[in-house]
């Protein structure tokens, strides 16, 4: 086998990594997965092809013994805990393991010269926007622990390149939703607090109705507007941005987003025309720690990566998660 096609995927047993690895797997990627299941879900590795190690990211040993059994090319690395909220109420869990556990990891692969590394990192490493949309040269003010624990992660690994060499793409999500065109794999987060998910739950019953957080923004309808990005164009970025690093590309750091945003209004709007149903609702007090707006400009993955998202019409998401919501596994692992 092509010696650049053995990977290791940390955090693959998640939304955003199986989604990933699925895609990676289609394309005779020797892939294996670390997770320690805290969030992830073993089914959602669907190729027989994939190996999944169920054991964490911050255990030495370990890694070292995977290390040694296979000659990784690269590392995409998934693995970190993602509540906005609780990293504000609890930010030594974020630290630990989004900034601390992460460095035992880069040490094994200095260890091992495996020096290609592409890291899940955000929109919210910028804060509160000076302006949209966001390019990767907006000044980078993380507001909550979560986004700050990514931010530290892209400065220390920055050292490990002037050290070592280590090459590293830094894709930056705007807002992950969706699933795949089949159902067979989607979100599945417990607890969920994205909006899409809760929205389809709102619809079915499986949950109470929505609420709108903040309806007095200074946007056209007064809700907040994001960049949904489809969860097949993230993977299909982290597949440009491994074929890019192969080629001997310099380091980098990216956007990903579609460019386009929705308000909520809009997105339960859609999800209504999706799904012929109603979304119920009620309109409520701001979520504190909200941003107004985050759209991003992600020419520079264009330009760099040649990607181009195939999904640009939240319509279009949404019925990829509204398959896997009324597919055989209705929307849970
Ligand atoms: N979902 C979004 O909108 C979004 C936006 C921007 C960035 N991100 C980032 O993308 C990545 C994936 O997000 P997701 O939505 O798929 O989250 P997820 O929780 O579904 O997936 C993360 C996976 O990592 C695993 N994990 C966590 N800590 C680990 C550890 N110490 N060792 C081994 N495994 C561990 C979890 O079990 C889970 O399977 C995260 O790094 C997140 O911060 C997500
Ligand atoms: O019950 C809900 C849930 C969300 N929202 C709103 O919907 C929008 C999207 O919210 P959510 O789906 O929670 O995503 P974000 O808060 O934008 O954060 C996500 O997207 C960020 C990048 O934008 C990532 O860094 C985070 O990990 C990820 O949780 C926001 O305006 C929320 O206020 C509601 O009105 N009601």
């Amino acid at each position: 086998m092509d010696n650049t096609k053995t990977i290791l995927v940390t955090g693959g047993a998640g939304y955003i990594g199986s989604h990933t690895v699925r895609l990676l797997a289609g394309l005779d990627y020797h892939i294996v997965v670390l997770d320690n299941l805290v969030y992830g879900h073993k089914e959602a590795i669907v190729n027989d092809s994939v190996e999944l190690v169920q054991g964490d990211i911050g255990d030495e040993e370990l890694l070292q013994e995977l290390f040694k059994k296979h000659q990784f090319s690269a590392v995409l690395h998934f693995a970190a805990y993602a509540y906005v909220g609780e990293s504000v109420s609890d930010p030594h869990k974020y630290y630990v393991n989004n900034v601390a556990r992460p460095l035992t990891l880069l040490k094994t692969m200095v260890d091992h010269q495996c020096l290609k590394f592409i890291f899940s990192s955000t929109c919210a490493t910028y804060g509160n926007p000076e302006y949209v949309p966001l390019d990767e040269s907006h000044p980078q003010n993380p507001v909550s622990p979560y986004g700050k624990s990514k931010f530290l992660l892209e400065q220390m690994i920055k050292d490990y390149e002037t050290a070592h060499g280590l090459k590293y793409v830094f894709l930056r999500y705007f807002n992950a939703s969706g699933a795949s065109e089949d159902g067979l794999i989607g979100e599945d987060h417990n607890p969920e607090t994205h909006l899409i998910p809760l929205i389809l739950d709102a619809i079915t019953g499986d949950r109470a109705a929505i609420k709108v957080f903040g309806t007095d923004y200074p946007t056209p309808d007064g809700t907040c507007v994001r960049d949904y990005i489809h969860v097949n164009d993230l993977g299909n970025a982290h597949i440009k941005a491994l074929e890019y690093l192969n080629k001997g590309g310099e380091s980098l750091a990216c956007n990903l987003g579609t460019g386009f945003g929705y308000s909520v209004m809009e997105v339960i709007k859609a999800a209504e025309e999706v799904t012929g149903m109603p979304v119920p609702y009620e309109l409520a007090e701001r979520r504190a720690g909200d941003a107004t707006e985050l759209v991003a400009n992600a020419k520079l993955a264009l330009e760099k990566l040649g990607w181009d998202p195939k999904y640009k019409e939240i319509s279009d998401i949404i019925q990829t998660a509204w398959n896997w919501k009324t597919g055989t596994r209705k929307g849970r692992f």
